[in-house]
């Protein structure tokens, strides 16, 4: 897909929103949620939401994955970014987080269902189609740069580096 030449001129893609992702890897296990509202609701992400004025991007992904999943992670690192071109909707630069472990106990609030899978069984198929190209990576603790056209829920290009310094 990435041999196409991109629909998007990414030198001046401009994001409109930043945002977030948490990946907790722990046991051999992966903390996911299924998200009840908003942008991708029904599909099975990371917790993570928009930046609030104001706030890092660590400071974001710590508070929101508080409040979806009663969960802090420990010793979080950036990994990856996103960079989605919508369409529809106002492109998102999203920055991937991994975390080891983690206090409180994972519940469920109003915005998201936890669920853990093993790190033999995600649910790609429930999820967003770009995750299966950048999470893999997550999970062998490469750095990452992807960059994705979408129309809709439909990924029409598709771009993934690593070995990016964060
Ligand atoms: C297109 N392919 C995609 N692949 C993987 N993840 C994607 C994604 N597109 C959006 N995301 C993530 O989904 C969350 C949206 O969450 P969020 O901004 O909270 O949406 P929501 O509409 O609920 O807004 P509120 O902040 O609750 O107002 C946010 O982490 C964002 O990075």
């Amino acid at each position: 897909m990435s041999f196409i030449s991109s629909p998007v001129d990414w030198t001046t893609w401009t994001p409109v929103i930043p945002a977030t992702l948490m990946f907790i890897v722990k046991d051999g296990r992966i903390l996911l949620i299924e998200k009840k509202r908003g942008l991708g609701a029904g599909k099975i992400n990371g917790p993570g939401g928009k930046i609030d004025a104001g706030e890092t991007p660590l400071e974001s992904v710590m508070r929101e994955t508080q409040e979806e999943l009663c969960v802090l992670p420990i010793n979080p690192r950036k990994l990856g970014e996103l960079w989605f071109s919508m369409g529809d909707i106002p492109d998102i630069l999203c920055h991937v987080y991994r975390a080891d472990d983690f206090t409180g106990t994972p519940t469920e609030t109003e915005e998201a269902v936890p669920l853990w899978y093993s790190l033999q069984s995600i649910p790609y198929q429930r999820m967003w189609e770009d995750d299966i190209h950048w999470l893999p990576l997550l999970l062998e603790d490469k750095t990452f740069l992807g960059k994705f056209v979408f129309e809709g829920d439909s990924m029409q290009w598709s771009h993934v580096e690593t070995g990016v310094a964060w």
